[in-house]
């Protein structure tokens, strides 16, 4: 066991998806792996191993917003020995020309939390990237796949409830394409503690035109990203 995750020596596989929503995990889990077990129910955030074409492949629940993620993703590398990781979330689409249920794959993630400052001492604005290897591949699974995946950089924000949509409005005058809250600090752990990791999300919501899609949906809908995602963590 780790501190936050129920899990035995060997029962986490070394490529993990990571959806914050822990019933979407259980829901990946029972949709698309083969033997299927539950190895951790600490704090409701679940986690489960099982094969993918034979390859095995955990799902662990992380949770909302970056405190959350730098937990698990922290726990997976340094206490089960993970050594990739591929977060597949929802997210706000800025860009005017995304549409609901895209999917996206995040090359790099701006943030506006305080965490890499405190690690950095503020004297360096961190850029967190995606592992370019992952991210080719997952390009090349949603090509063989026929997905249309738009790959681009993202903004990783610690308030689901912004006082400052007009800063989502600059960020989509410098292509940044979506807003999710977890991306940046996969990314810096990763790099960190010498893992992959990549980001995938689906569009669950149009933050400037208000369409959106129901707590149902994101939890058990999201299938062309997961597809990409579970191709790419066992290539
Ligand atoms: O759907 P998940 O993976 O939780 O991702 C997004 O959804 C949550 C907010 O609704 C945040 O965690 C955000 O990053
Ligand atoms: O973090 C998120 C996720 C989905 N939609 C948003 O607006 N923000």
């Amino acid at each position: 066991m780790s501190t936050h995750i129920g899990a035995k020596p060997g029962e986490i596989a070394e490529r993990v998806l990571m959806p914050g929503d822990p019933l979407r995990a259980k829901w990946i889990a029972e949709t698309y792996l083969e033997d299927a077990k539950c190895y951790s129910t600490v704090r409701g955030m679940l986690g489960f191993t099982g094969r993918w074409f034979g390859t095995e492949v955990s799902i662990q629940g992380s949770g909302m917003g970056m405190p959350s993620a730098s937990i698990y993703a922290h726990e997976l590398i340094n206490d089960y020995g993970v050594k990739a990781l591929i977060r597949v979330g929802s997210c706000g689409a800025l860009s005017e020309d995304l549409q609901l249920r895209d999917v996206i794959a995040a090359s790099g993630s701006s943030t506006d939390s305080n965490m890499n400052r405190m690690r950095f001492d503020g004297l360096i604005d961190y850029a967190p990237v995606a592992d370019f290897g992952l991210l080719r591949t997952s390009v090349e699974v949603a090509e063989r796949r026929g997905i249309a995946m738009r790959v681009g950089p993202i903004l990783a924000a610690d308030a689901f409830y912004t006082d400052r949509p007009d800063l989502y409005d600059t960020l989509a005058d410098y292509g940044v394409l979506a807003v999710e809250m977890e991306s940046a600090a996969l990314y810096t752990i990763a790099a960190r503690f010498k893992a992959r990791a990549l980001t995938l999300l689906t569009v669950s919501d149009h933050i400037k035109r208000g369409e959106q899609t129901t707590a149902q949906e994101r939890e058990q809908t999201f299938s062309q990203m997961v597809e990409v995602a579970l191709d790419t963590i066992i290539a």
